[in-house]
């Protein structure tokens, strides 16, 4: 009988992630095991896999409560994701009894709070337009980029934990992503790739996004593209309010810019499904 590891299956706006708890210090995930559980045929199907992890002694220190990894469909660990994380926070502060919680990711400690029944609020930030932070392969100007796919032209880069291009347009439906996204998310300028965004700007607070994510998939939502979208549209003018509502195909995250550079994100956590996952090996 293969060893059977308990999982649940959680989406926010229908960006769906696996999640294990390895707080019991299993060893870690191999590629392949990424892989497969990732995949819709032979896994459980998710955007990321996610685990639970006991926070590290700096965590520990910072208050954090747990910590998370994050891994794309390739196996490749990344350093954020927005709406993972406040589809763990929900678990965590469910499991905890709190209302606010503090998750150690990656890139450092993410506060976490309860906004309602299935609605979480989590800081993210701060978002950086340095290029070597970002990380780019040379100094360009990071609020107008010298690159161009198709009608994709004067982007902005920007780094959340993890690499953004965003892309802003008239008439983001006439956007063939999948034909026009790839050029950019692999182009030399970005040695780790970048989760693509295209946005349309709706009117002073409002903007619609989609998001064309590493390693190469269309994705329902994105937590973090939507708040370096609203960042990057207040840096242009394009937008007047610090707070923002970002549609995306999923549905819809209400962004606040914060002081720092730091940003709020509160949207809707849902469960798919629970079970047991049988290890391949
Ligand atoms: N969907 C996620 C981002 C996934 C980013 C990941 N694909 C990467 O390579 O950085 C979000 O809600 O922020």
């Amino acid at each position: 009988m293969p060893e059977q590891w308990p999982f649940i299956k959680m989406h926010g706006l229908e960006n769906y992630f696996v999640i294990l708890d390895r707080r019991d210090g299993s060893k870690p995930l191999d590629t392949e095991e990424i892989v497969r559980i990732c995949s819709t045929s032979v896994g459980v199907g998710g955007e990321q896999l996610l685990t639970i992890e006991r926070a590290s002694d700096e965590g520990l220190r910072s208050g954090a409560y747990a910590a998370m990894r994050i891994f794309n469909i390739d196996g490749r660990e990344v350093g954020a994701c927005g709406n993972a994380t406040r589809c763990m926070a929900y678990l965590l502060l469910e499991e905890s009894g709190r209302d606010e919680v503090l998750l150690e990711l990656a890139g450092g400690v993410v506060h976490c709070r309860r906004a309602g029944s299935m609605e979480v609020s989590i800081t993210l930030g701060p978002i950086s337009m340095d290029w070597r932070k970002i990380p780019l392969l040379r100094e360009v100007d990071t609020l107008h980029l010298p690159i161009e796919s198709g009608p994709l032209s004067d982007g902005a880069a920007l780094y959340i934990g993890n690499p953004h291009a965003i892309f802003f347009v008239n008439q983001l439906d006439s956007v063939d992503m999948g034909r026009y996204a790839p050029a950019v998310q692999n182009a030399d300028l970005f040695p780790e790739g970048a989760n693509v965004g295209v946005a349309q700007v709706l009117d002073g607070q409002t903007l619609r996004l989609v998001v064309w994510e590493r390693p190469g998939k269309l994705t329902r939502a994105c937590g973090t593209g939507a708040c370096v979208a609203s960042y990057a549209a207040l840096k242009r003018g394009l937008v007047t309010s610090k707070k923002i509502a970002v549609h995306l195909p999923g549905g819809k995250l209400d962004i606040e810019l914060l002081q720092g550079d730091t940003v709020r994100m509160t949207g809707p956590v849902a469960f798919c499904c629970h079970g047991f996952l049988s290890s391949c090996k």
